[in-house]
């Protein structure tokens, strides 16, 4: 059974301090971890997609995942929830195993995910999709079938928690419209609505931002930020550094299917492994810019890397014309472990 244990929500500067001793290195144990992944694999054809060898997800955090594309990040979150088989490894939540459990079960445990593309029903209302997320609907049960008025209470009460979810999300005025008429970023705030219809402990977000018009990005990022002032944990991909920066406590690197760094977020342009990893995965392919001269897409990414970089050398003093000084003095961790 999940754990039930009440746990105090922690503030923003607690969560900070939280990591103030954890080390910079990929697989750095935390003070409390709720989610511990052992030396999980996936392999398409001859690809390794994920090749995690340790990594611990700090309890009431906001953990963000970031790398290149094709860096193994969705692929990670499909195998944590049961949306796809590891070839080995072991995770677990709070000591309970959770390998080969299918989503419906990894979400009773209290991990719950949302997708880099939206899954709601189209031809559905607002309301119906969201109630959908609820678990235990008796009512589908054989049992509770033949106890109608167990069945009735128990809709009530999922339709009730379905609108108190669309009115947190600002969506209780489109709860009769069928969800495909919403916008990107409404879509984005029911599935987290849906998702939150389980009463998660662990809420993974993939790419919450992607396809949400400016407009709705404050309103979004808040909502991720009040769903650990809650007291959920949260993991989220993204590729927007600038989101990256504003919500996450911590911030854990992957490449070629492997965690190759951790930091909190300020601090990951002084880490050779994560200006490689980007430089290494883009210096072959083309730049890309919009019409008015500004990099777009994976080449925004890296230019914002880099930018960051040589801002570090900058206020260290050093020269920017030494390509040496563009890299970080220290080495992290993860390299003189190698
Ligand atoms: N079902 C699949 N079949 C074959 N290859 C796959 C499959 N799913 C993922 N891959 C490959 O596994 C690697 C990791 O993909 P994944 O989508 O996990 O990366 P990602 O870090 O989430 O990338 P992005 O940021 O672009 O979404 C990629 O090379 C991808 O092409």
């Amino acid at each position: 059974m999940p754990d039930t244990t009440i746990r105090t929500p922690l503030t923003r500067e607690q969560r900070i301090a939280v990591f103030a001793d954890i080390d910079h290195r990929p697989g750095s144990p935390k003070a409390d971890p709720i989610l511990v992944v052992d030396n999980v694999s996936r392999t398409f054809g001859g690809l390794k997609a994920v090749d995690v060898d340790h990594l611990e997800i700090q309890r009431g955090c906001i953990t963000g995942l970031i790398g290149p594309n094709g860096a193994g990040k969705t692929t990670l979150f499909n195998l944590l929830t049961g949306f796809d088989h590891a070839d080995s490894g072991t995770w677990n939540m709070d000591g309970r195993s959770l390998g080969r459990m299918p989503p419906h079960r990894v979400a009773r445990q209290g991990i719950v995910r949302t997708f880099q593309l939206t899954k709601a029903l189209s031809k559905m209302t607002v309301l119906d999709n969201v109630r959908l997320g609820a678990r235990h609907q008796t009512g589908e049960r054989m049992a509770g079938a033949m106890l109608p008025w167990t069945w009735h209470a128990q809709e009530r009460a999922i339709t009730e928690r379905a609108r108190d979810l669309l009115a947190r999300f600002n969506l209780e005025q489109k709860a009769d419209d069928l969800a495909g008429s919403l916008s990107g970023g409404q879509r984005k705030l029911l599935e987290m609505a849906r998702a939150l219809m389980t009463e998660p402990t662990i809420v993974m977000l993939d790419e919450p931002m992607a396809g949400v018009n400016p407009a709705l990005t404050q309103s979004l990022l808040g909502h991720i930020k009040s769903l650990c002032d809650d007291g959920m944990t949260v993991v989220f991909v993204e590729h927007d550094m600038d989101v990256i920066r504003d919500i996450s406590d911590w911030v854990v690197v992957m490449a070629q299917g492997s965690v190759i760094a951790e930091a909190p977020p300020d601090r990951l342009a002084d880490n050779t492994a994560v200006v490689d990893a980007y430089l290494g995965s883009h210096h072959d392919q083309a730049l890309e810019f919009d019409d008015e001269g500004n990099p777009v897409g994976a080449t925004a990414e890296l230019a914002e890397v880099l930018a960051e970089a040589e801002a570090q050398v900058l206020e260290s003093g050093a020269d920017l014309s030494d390509p040496d000084a563009v890299r970080p003095t220290d080495p992290p961790a993860s390299q003189e472990k190698s």
